[in-house]
């Protein structure tokens, strides 16, 4: 959509955001030009009128003398790179505000809530299906911090609802009285998003495998002297028995059973043992 101005000093950014001051936020330059905001008024009121049309409305729900009215914010979004044109053009624009209203849930119960409404949404005709909705439509999500689920919508078109299906999922829609639109999960306490993974811890030694290691495992799943004679012989149960000549013990060559561990320490199980035992009469029979 053209102007016969350029558009860069009256829209600002790409995505141009307007409140009721009328005033974009990222315009450079003097905050009071009577010009700007002149100009920025017939956007505006320009854009108004084409969605209005495209949406086969007797009047325009949109204009800068209803935003200064309202406590609405617009998104506007311009063609950055003037293709065409060297004043730029204007793609489309989103109106949303907070809106305070009467909800039916799932189960027809009266809800009084306050949800960002979708009011008004306009792509240019010869760039619809490219893509530009949704651009904006993300950008406004972002910026207002908002999950497409909890939106009102405001008697959306036949397009908005495929749209909202198409890029957000929203289609079973909850019945309501008035003219407004929410979808399932309004009411719910659906998750957020799954948050960003958490930034990557630097590298940690790789640490060899070792004995000292499995020491550590194995005192945890012996209990000590006496709990640990319930399976009939000293050591444990039959099945931590099991893996115990594997683990401490070691053939000598008579044949007998070499109680050291194989890295040649002294710290045998039944010296543990011995260890816990005193432990056990110094806390039970100190006397
Ligand atoms: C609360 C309200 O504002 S209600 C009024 C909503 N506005 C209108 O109806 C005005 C006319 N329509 C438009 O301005 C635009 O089509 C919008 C704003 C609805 C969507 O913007 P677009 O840039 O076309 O959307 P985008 O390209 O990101 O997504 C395309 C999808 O939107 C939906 N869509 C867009 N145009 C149409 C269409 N003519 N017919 C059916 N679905 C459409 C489809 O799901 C489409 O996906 P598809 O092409 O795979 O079928």
């Amino acid at each position: 959509m053209e102007f016969p101005f350029d558009l860069a000093p009256v829209l600002g950014d790409r995505f141009c955001v307007v409140d009721q001051h009328l005033r974009p936020a990222g315009r450079r330059g003097p905050t009071h030009r009577g010009d700007l905001e002149q100009q920025l008024r017939t956007v505006i009121d320009e854009l108004g009128k084409a969605s209005a049309k495209a949406q086969g409305l007797p009047a325009p729900v949109t204009s800068a003398t209803r935003m200064e009215a309202n406590r609405h914010v617009l998104y506007i979004l311009r063609d950055a790179e003037g293709r065409g044109t060297p004043k730029g053009a204007v793609i489309g624009f989103l109106k949303v505000g907070y809106k305070k209203l009467f909800l039916l849930d799932r189960n027809g119960a009266h809800n009084e809530a306050e949800p960002l409404c979708v009011l008004d949404f306009y792509i240019h005709e010869s760039l619809q299906r490219h893509g530009y909705g949704r651009e904006l439509f993300q950008h406004m999500l972002q910026s207002e911090r908002v999950e497409p689920w909890r939106l009102a919508v405001d008697r959306p078109s036949e397009k908005l609802l495929a749209f909202l299906h198409k890029h957000y999922g929203l289609a079973d829609a909850i019945p309501q009285v008035n003219n407004f639109v929410i979808f399932e999960g309004f009411f719910s306490n659906r998750p957020a998003p799954p948050r960003r993974p958490p930034p990557k811890r630097p590298e940690e030694e790789i640490k060899p495998y070792s004995l000292s290691e499995r020491d550590f495992l194995r005192e945890e799943t012996e209990p000590p002297w006496p709990f640990n004679l319930t399976s009939g012989r000293v050591g444990g149960s039959p099945v931590r028995g099991s893996l115990r000549p594997f683990l401490l013990r070691r053939e000598t060559p008579d044949g007998q059973t070499d109680p050291r561990p194989p890295d040649g320490r002294t710290d045998a199980p039944q010296h543990r043992r011995a260890r816990w035992a005193a432990l056990f009469y110094f806390f039970f029979f100190p006397q």
